[in-house]
């Protein structure tokens, strides 16, 4: 014979269940939607939490949305330039991308994060289909200049989506597919662009037609002190997050932002500008940051809406 201390059990069962039932209106309102998740270099930290990403987006998928991975793999890219005896620059937070370089990107994002992400997910079942940009002219470019002081600098072959083709993508999607898509887009003149991350899952969410993009990244969210100076320069314990903004409050304090939030709020403004509904920047390094996100009443991070 088994037994169990009832009041314990319940309690624990009343309370799984509430937290199912606080899904319920999230799951109707979501089915059938179209969710960009941007899956950055720097929330991939460790093994536990991009097996824990994996889950989130299978859990989606099995929940009735249409989630589309777009990755990132910054650190791992400017590991591999390192190893080849090439330095890693950054121009507005973008990096100086020159032929040898494009590369090395491309071989890194296409055949070593892209396949490890595909790899976990389907560990789940026969869900992610891994692309590039260039796949189905997925992703059309042109060259990107960055602004410096207010001059136009050339940073190589860095490339700004000028153009979706999402008949690929939603074919996938339709079948029953998890997209999992590299930022590296195809040129205008027949090459090949590097294109950021968020850059290329905002452009990706406008193409969609997406309800949401979800930005993973290795911070809370915006914060509105950067970078963060506390008495005798140590950094401050608390930091304050802006946990929502609007496409008008945020186009007015993008000028201001630095490094790799600067590309990354202005994806979540051009995204919001392009007809999403909300574009949102959450800690990956919290375990199903995603799903909290999804199917939970907290607004975790800093979103962004159209007004
Ligand atoms: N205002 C800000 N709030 C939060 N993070 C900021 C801010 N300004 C700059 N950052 C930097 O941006 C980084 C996130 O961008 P990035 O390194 O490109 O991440 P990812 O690889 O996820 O795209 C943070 O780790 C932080 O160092
Ligand atoms: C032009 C540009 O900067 N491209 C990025 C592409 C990868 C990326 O964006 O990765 P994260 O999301 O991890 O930062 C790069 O070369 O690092």
């Amino acid at each position: 014979m088994k037994t169990t201390a009832g009041g314990t059990r319940s309690h624990e069962a009343m309370a799984k269940a509430h937290v199912l039932t606080q899904a319920l209106p999230w799951l109707s309102r979501f089915h059938g939607a179209t969710v960009v998740v941007k899956f950055g270099g720097n929330a991939m930290i460790d093994e536990e939490l991009k097996a824990a990403f994996a889950q989130d987006v299978v859990f989606l998928r099995y929940a009735g949305l249409r989630p589309v991975v777009v990755h990132g793999g910054g650190p791992q890219i400017s590991r591999e330039l390192a190893k080849a005896g090439l330095e890693s620059t950054f121009t507005a937070g973008l990096r100086v991308t020159t032929p040898e370089a494009m590369e090395v990107v491309r071989m890194v994002l296409t055949g070593q994060v892209q396949r490890e992400i595909v790899g976990l997910i389907n560990a789940h079942g026969s869900f992610a289909v891994g692309i590039s940009g260039e796949d189905g002219n997925s992703l059309l470019a042109n060259r990107r200049l960055a602004e410096v002081d207010g001059e136009q600098v050339d940073i190589g072959r860095v490339g700004d989506v000028t153009a979706v083709d999402a008949t690929l993508i939603n074919a996938l999607l339709d079948d029953g597919r998890v997209p999992v898509v590299s930022s590296v887009a195809r040129a205008e003149d027949g090459g090949v662009y590097n294109v950021n991350a968020d850059t290329a899952a905002a452009a990706l969410a406008v193409g969609l037609r997406a309800e949401k993009l979800v930005v993973l990244t290795d911070v809370e969210g915006l914060y509105a002190d950067w970078p963060p100076q506390g008495l005798n320069g140590q950094p401050q314990a608390q930091l304050e997050v802006i946990s929502q903004l609007s496409a008008e409050e945020l186009e007015r304090v993008l000028p201001s932002l630095s490094s790799g939030m600067a590309p990354k709020m202005e994806a979540c403004l051009r995204a919001v500008r392009g007809g999403v509904k909300a574009a949102h920047v959450l800690d990956g390094r919290v375990q199903h940051a995603l799903l909290l996100e999804v199917f939970t009443d907290e607004g975790i991070g800093t979103m962004v809406v159209s007004s």
